[in-house]
C-alpha cells in the first residue's frame, strides 16, 4: 500500500462556546446525575427485555412495543428550544449531549430535491430538531436546480416528512414550526450565482433569524457535482471560518476509482482544510456498528481471543433483498464494488480488524483504521480470480413474488456487465491476523436484508464429545434484529454426554430504545465538529487501493466478459462464492 502525504491536521476544532460548555461544571454535575439515572433505566431494561435463548417471542415483542426513541445526545439548548419534544426529561439524552450542544447554524443541503434528501436527510434533521437537539436558532436552506420559491420548498419538505418511512412520530404542532426553518435557493451548480444566493442566506440567518454564520454544507448530489460545488463555495469565500465555522459533508461514492478519488481530494483541499471535510459513510452512523467498537474495547474478554491464535476466519455480509429501486442511472456506472464494497464493507472490515485506539477520538481511531488497511495484502488484477467473485442476478423469486433480472430492470443496458454481487477474501499481513482470512460479501436481490459481522473461531483441539457445533461464532448483527450472539456447544439434557449447539443472544431492543437513524447521528456529529465517525482522506485512499485491482480485472480493456446472470434473484449469489472460502468453511446461513 502506498501512502499519500497526509493533509493538514484534522482534529475537530472546538469553538469558544463549545469549550466553555465542555467545562461547565454545573452541567457536568447534572450529566453525572443523568448518567446514573440512565444506568438505572438500562438495568431495568435488562431485567425486562434481554432475550434469552429460546425466550418466548412474546417477551421480545413486548420489549419492542414498549420501546421509545432514546436519542443518544442532548444539547443544553434542548429545554430552551421550541421543539415540541424538547422537554429535557430523557436521562439518556441529557447524559450524552450535555456538554455537546451545536451552536446556532445553517444547514445548506445541495440536492435538496433528490431521493436521499427526501427519504433520509430531511427526516433525520426533523427528528433531531423535534428532540430539541438543534436549538431554535437553526435553519435549513435547500439548494437545487428546480425553480421553486420558499413556500413551494416548504410544501415539498413537509410532504417528504409525511411520506418518508424514516420520519419519527410527528408531535402535534411540530411540522408547522419546522416549516418556519426552511428556505430554498436554486440555480446551476456550475455557475456562481447560486453561491451568491447561499451567501445571502447566511447573512439573513445571522441578521433576521437570530443565528450565527456557522454553516454545514451537505453535498447530496450526483458525485460529478462534488468538485464544482466545493469550488463554487470557495470562489465566494464560503469556506472561510472568520465569521463562524464552515464544514462540508460529502456523500459517497468519493471518486469512482483511486485516481479520481485523489483528484477529488486535491480539488477539495484547494478550498477546504481537511478538518472541515466530512466524508459521509452512513454505515458508521449505525448504532450497532459503533457497538462493535464498544464491545471490542469496552470489555476485557473479547480482545484476548481476537487474533490468529483463536480466530479461524471472519465473515462480513451485507445482503439486500432489494433490487435497483429505479437507480439504474447511478448503478450502471457504479456497480456493487463502488456502491458497497469500497466504502460500507471496508469500514466494517477496518473496525473489526483494527488495533485498539489510544483514545475514542477522531484521529486516534482513524490512524488505527488506516494501519489495518495498509496491512491488507495487495490484490493486483492477476490475483483477482483467486480472491474475488462477482455476480449479477437473473430473474427469480422473493417472498413468493417473481422478480425481474438485473438486465430486465428499467434503464439497464441489455448487455450490462455491471456486477450486483461481490465476494472477496482479504488477508491482513500483520501479527494479529496472519493466516486469518476475512471474507466480505454483498449483493442485491439476495434472499433477505441482513448485515452481519461473524467472527468464526477455531475448532476445539480435541473432540471429546459427540454432537455439538464445529466452531464458536460471535456474530454482530448490524441490521435488522440488531444485537450480538455467541454460538457454543452445551450438553443436551439426559443421560448421555451429547452436545448441542446453543446460542446466547443479546438483542438491542433490550434497551427499549428505537435506534436513531444513522443520518441523524452523523449530521449532529458534523454540526458538533466531531469527525470520529467520518472516514479521513487516507482511509478512503487506501480503500480504493484495495479494490483497484478488482476494478481493473473486471472493467479494464482486456477484461473477460462475465457469464451473467449467474445467480437467480432470491438466492445467495453465485456458486463460485462458496468455493472462495476454501475447504472446511461455508458461508453462514442467515
Ligand atoms: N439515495 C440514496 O439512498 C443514497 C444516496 N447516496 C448518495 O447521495 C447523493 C445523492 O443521491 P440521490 O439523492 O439518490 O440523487 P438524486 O439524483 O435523487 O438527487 C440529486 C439531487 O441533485 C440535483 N441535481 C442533479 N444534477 C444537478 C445539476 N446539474 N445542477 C443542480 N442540481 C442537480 C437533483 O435535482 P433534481 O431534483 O432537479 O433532479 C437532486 O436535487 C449521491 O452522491 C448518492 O450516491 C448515498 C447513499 C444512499
Ligand atoms: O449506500 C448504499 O446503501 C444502501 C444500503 O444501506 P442500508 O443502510 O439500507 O443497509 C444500498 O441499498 C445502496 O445501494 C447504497 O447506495
Amino acid at each position: 500500500m502506498t501512502d499519500r502525504p497526509r493533509p493538514k491536521k484534522s482534529s475537530p476544532k472546538k469553538s469558544g462556546p463549545e469549550k466553555a460548555l465542555a467545562k461547565e461544571s454545573a452541567a457536568q454535575g447534572e450529566a453525572a446525575k443523568a448518567t446514573r439515572q440512565a444506568t438505572q433505566q438500562t438495568e431495568a431494561a435488562k431485567k425486562v427485555g434481554v432475550a434469552q435463548p429460546g425466550a418466548p417471542a412474546q417477551s421480545r415483542k413486548a420489549a419492542r412495543k414498549s420501546r421509545q426513541r432514546v436519542p443518544k445526545h442532548a444539547g443544553d439548548n434542548a429545554p430552551k428550544s421550541d421543539a415540541p419534544g424538547a422537554d429535557g426529561q430523557n436521562p439518556f439524552r441529557t447524559a450524552m449531549r450535555r456538554s455537546r450542544a451545536p451552536e446556532p447554524a445553517t444547514l445548506v443541503i445541495f440536492g435538496a430535491t433528490g431521493d436521499l434528501a427526501r427519504r433520509k436527510l430531511l427526516p433525520a434533521v426533523f427528528g433531531l430538531w423535534q428532540d430539541g437537539l438543534l436549538g431554535s436558532a437553526f435553519n435549513i436552506v435547500g439548494v437545487g436546480r428546480q425553480e421553486m420559491d420558499d413556500e413551494q420548498f416548504k410544501d415539498y419538505a413537509i410532504d417528504a416528512l409525511k411520506t418518508s418511512k424514516e420520519t419519527d412520530e410527528i408531535k402535534e404542532g411540530s411540522l408547522e414550526k419546522f416549516r418556519e426553518l426552511l428556505y430554498y435557493e436554486y440555480g446551476e451548480f456550475g455557475e456562481d450565482e447560486v453561491y451568491d444566493k447561499v451567501r445571502s442566506e447566511l447573512d439573513r440567518a445571522e441578521t433576521a433569524r437570530g443565528g450565527g454564520k456557522n454553516a454545514l454544507f451537505y453535498l447530496s448530489t450526483p458525485p460529478s457535482l462534488f468538485e464544482p460545488i466545493s469550488s463554487g463555495l470557495g470562489r465566494q469565500g464560503l469556506q472561510d471560518e472568520t465569521e463562524g465555522w464552515r464544514r462540508i459533508v460529502i456523500e459517497k461514492p468519493f471518486g469512482r476509482d483511486l485516481q479520481s478519488a485523489r483528484e477529488l481530494n486535491d480539488a477539495i483541499h484547494r478550498v477546504w482544510d481537511e478538518s472541515q471535510v466530512y466524508r459521509i459513510d452512513h454505515y458508521l452512523g449505525k448504532e450497532t456498528v459503533q457497538n462493535l467498537m464498544a464491545i471490542r474495547f469496552g470489555n476485557a474478554i473479547f480482545e484476548p481471543l481476537w487474533n490468529r491464535g483463536f480466530v479461524d476466519h471472519v465473515q462480513i455480509t451485507a445482503s439486500e433483498d432489494l433490487g435497483l429501486e429505479g437507480r439504474a442511472g447511478y448503478y450502471e456506472e457504479a456497480g456493487i464494488v463502488r456502491d458497497m464494497l469500497q466504502n460500507h464493507l471496508m469500514q466494517l472490515f477496518t473496525l473489526t480488524a483494527m488495533e485498539a485506539p489510544s483514545a475514542f477520538e477522531a484521529d486516534a481511531i482513524r490512524d488505527e483504521k488506516v494501519k489495518v488497511l495498509r496491512a491488507v495484502k495487495r490484490i493486483p488484477a492477476d490475483r483477482v480470480p483467486e480472491v474475488a467473485v462477482r455476480g449479477q442476478y437473473g430473474p427469480g423469486a422473493l417472498d413468493g413474488q417473481t422478480v425481474p433480472g438485473y438486465k430486465q430492470e428499467p434503464d439497464v443496458k441489455r448487455g450490462s456487465r455491471t456486477p450486483t454481487y461481490v465476494a472477496v477474501k482479504l488477508e491482513v499481513d500483520n501479527w494479529r491476523w496472519q493466516g486469518v482470512p476475512f471474507f466480505l460479501r454483498t449483493g442485491k436481490r439476495l434472499p433477505k436484508k441482513v448485515t452481519e459481522i461473524a467472527v468464526v473461531f477455531k475448532r476445539p483441539p480435541l473432540g471429546l464429545f459427540p454432537g455439538g457445533l464445529e466452531r464458536n461464532v460471535l456474530a454482530f448483527r448490524i441490521q435488522p434484529d440488531e444485537g450480538v450472539s455467541l454460538k457454543f456447544s452445551s450438553k443436551s439434557p439426559g443421560q448421555e454426554m451429547v452436545l448441542r449447539e446453543v446460542v446466547m443472544d443479546f438483542r438491542y431492543d433490550a434497551f427499549g430504545a428505537q435506534l436513531e437513524s444513522p443520518y441523524s447521528r452523523l449530521l449532529l456529529d458534523a454540526m458538533l465538529g466531531d469527525a470520529t465517525l467520518f472516514p479521513r482522506e487516507d482511509e478512503v485512499d487506501h480503500a480504493w487501493q484495495i479494490v483497484s485491482g478488482i476494478l481493473q480485472a473486471w472493467e479494464g480493456a482486456d477484461a473477460a466478459a462475465p457469464k451473467f446472470p449467474n445467480y437467480a434473484a432470491g438466492t445467495w449469489g453465485p456458486d463460485a462464492a462458496d468455493e472462495l472460502l476454501g475447504p472446511g468453511r461455508r458461508w453462514r446461513r442467515l
